[in-house]
């Protein structure tokens, strides 16, 4: 259980070599797992083939001998992908994401693919296929979705890193619930080659970890421009450790009145209001600000959402790859059994709303109005950042919730979002930082800033965990009675 610079000094002072550490992390998997399902699948065979791999490389790569576990939306060569889908069981892909080869070719060890929601579609992890993942710090609590595997293994020290996608709040919101730091980058900045297409529009992958430090140093591994993703931004990238540690002083902190108080809980404020007296003491000047559209964030992406995943899962025919239903009698039975078989209800909800949404005298009225509205969204974001330099907002209205409490009233897990949502529409970067404990149930803070302002935001959030560091508060492992 120990940052990137921690185990960087255990392999420089020769205390251990890379399958040691790799093998004490594997033991951690092991104690936790039977508790927590944060993995769908452990490579066993592959890991000692990437340690053997790594031997004749340079001890010096920034990522070296870092076990790190990546959500199984994300592509990684002759490891499953599932995407927490039957209708992907048993899929091996023949290549690996570009995210997933950036952190090999630096040095990283692939250690796991984490659960998540059926193609990342929900806000609670229990949508898997494969059963949810649970909350380590209370097991009768859902992480937080969709990349709940993701923030529960960070959370549990199971790994000290991991990758996660963000299409509506799919990282920030099981960071704030498992009480872990997750980024969601601006779009475009990581690539999305090899991340399993939920909404192309607004999905993102990004990086879990403990310090602000890890999650710099693991983003400065997966951003950048690549030719394999039509989306992927030339910008070129800042060195993101460097405003690790400047100060901050009178930053403005902007708060829009739409994002706290009006529906979220007392216990979520009341936890978020020791923020304000750590914002006094980094030295930022506080102003409130308002984003009016926001009120329509939750229509729009649950529009804008459905339709691309309508458009995106049509792939899944039963005759490409994937799971195919052998009892039907003709191939248009054949798709429907594959379909109606393969995805489970969520995942079959959302494609459903998504191809009412875009269907012939409908579109103008839903999508194209909804991508106005985007619009809209997006330069009340602009506006705002000419007049402060971080905006923040709860990262959820609620504390992590009861399994079960939420699920089979899908509005009530949509509006867990709220506050997350309107960043993928905008497209800008946010993260989501542990800010307080209620109950011994882990509050986020979510901190936002202007596009490819990661070097900012980062800066922020570093001096922010000066003040409010968790990033050694691990919970306990439940005892076996509880199970
Ligand atoms: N993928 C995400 O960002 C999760 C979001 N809760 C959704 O269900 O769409």
């Amino acid at each position: 259980m120990r940052t990137l610079r921690e185990i960087k000094k255990i392999y420089e002072n020769k205390e251990a070599n890379v399958k040691e550490v790799v093998e004490s992390y594997l033991e951690k998997i092991k104690e936790w797992e039977p508790y927590i399902n944060a993995f769908l699948h452990i490579p066993y065979e592959d890991i000692e083939k990437q340690v053997k791999e790594l031997e004749s490389k340079s001890p010096n790569l920034p990522l070296y001998g870092i076990p790190i576990a990546i959500k199984d939306n994300i592509l990684t060569k002759n490891i499953k992908t599932t995407c927490a889908s039957k209708i992907l069981e048993n899929f091996i892909p023949p290549y690996d994401a570009t995210v997933v080869k950036r952190l090999k070719e630096n040095g990283a060890i692939i250690i796991g693919k984490t659960n998540l929601d059926e193609f990342a579609m929900g806000s609670s992890c229990e949508n898997s296929a494969f059963g949810p993942t649970k909350n380590p710090w209370d097991i009768e609590r859902v992480p937080g979705g969709s990349s709940g595997g993701s923030a529960a293994c960070v959370s549990a020290g199971e790994v000290p890193v991991s990758l996660g996608s963000d299409t509506g709040g799919s990282i920030r919101l099981p960071a704030s619930f498992t009480g872990v730091i997750g980024l969601k980058p601006t779009y475009g900045l990581v690539s999305r080659f090899g991340l399993v297409a939920f909404a192309s529009s607004l999905d993102q992958i990004g990086p879990f970890g403990r310090t602000v430090e890890d999650i710099a140093i693991t983003l400065q591994i997966i951003a950048g421009h690549d030719p394999m993703d039509s989306t992927s931004s030339p910008y070129e990238i800042p060195n993101y450790l460097e405003g690790l540690g400047k100060s901050v002083k009178n930053w403005r902190v902007g708060i829009p009145k739409e994002l706290w108080y009006k529906g979220v809980s007392e216990e979520v404020l009341k936890t978020l209001e020791n923020s304000f007296d750590v914002f006094k003491e980094m030295g930022v000047t506080i102003e409130e600000i308002s984003l009016p559209s926001l009120e329509y964030a939750l229509p729009v992406y649950y529009i804008i959402s459905t339709s691309e995943a309508s458009s995106n899962l049509a792939r899944y025919d039963g005759v490409k790859y994937g799971y195919r239903d052998f009892t039907a009698e003709d191939i248009i039975s054949m798709y429907k059994q594959t379909r109606g078989k393969g995805f489970g209800s969520e995942v079959k909800r959302r494609i459903i709303l998504g191809t009412y949404a875009l269907s012939a005298g409908y579109y103008d009225a839903y999508y194209l109005k909804a991508t106005k509205v985007r619009r809209l969204i997006r330069m009340e974001f602009e506006e705002a950042f000419k007049k402060v330099d971080i905006i923040a907002s709860p990262t959820s209205p609620v504390l992590p919730f009861k399994l079960g409490e939420r699920i089979s009233d899908p509005l009530q897990m949509y509006l867990t979002d709220i506050m997350t949502i309107p960043v993928n529409l905008a497209g800008i970067p946010a993260i989501s930082m542990p800010a307080g404990f209620y109950n011994n149930l882990p509050v986020g803070i979510q901190f936002m800033s202007s596009f490819f302002t990661e070097d900012k935001l980062l800066q922020f959030a570093y001096a922010y965990q000066q003040f409010v560091d968790f990033s050694k508060k691990y919970p306990t492992l439940p005892n076996k009675e509880r199970v």
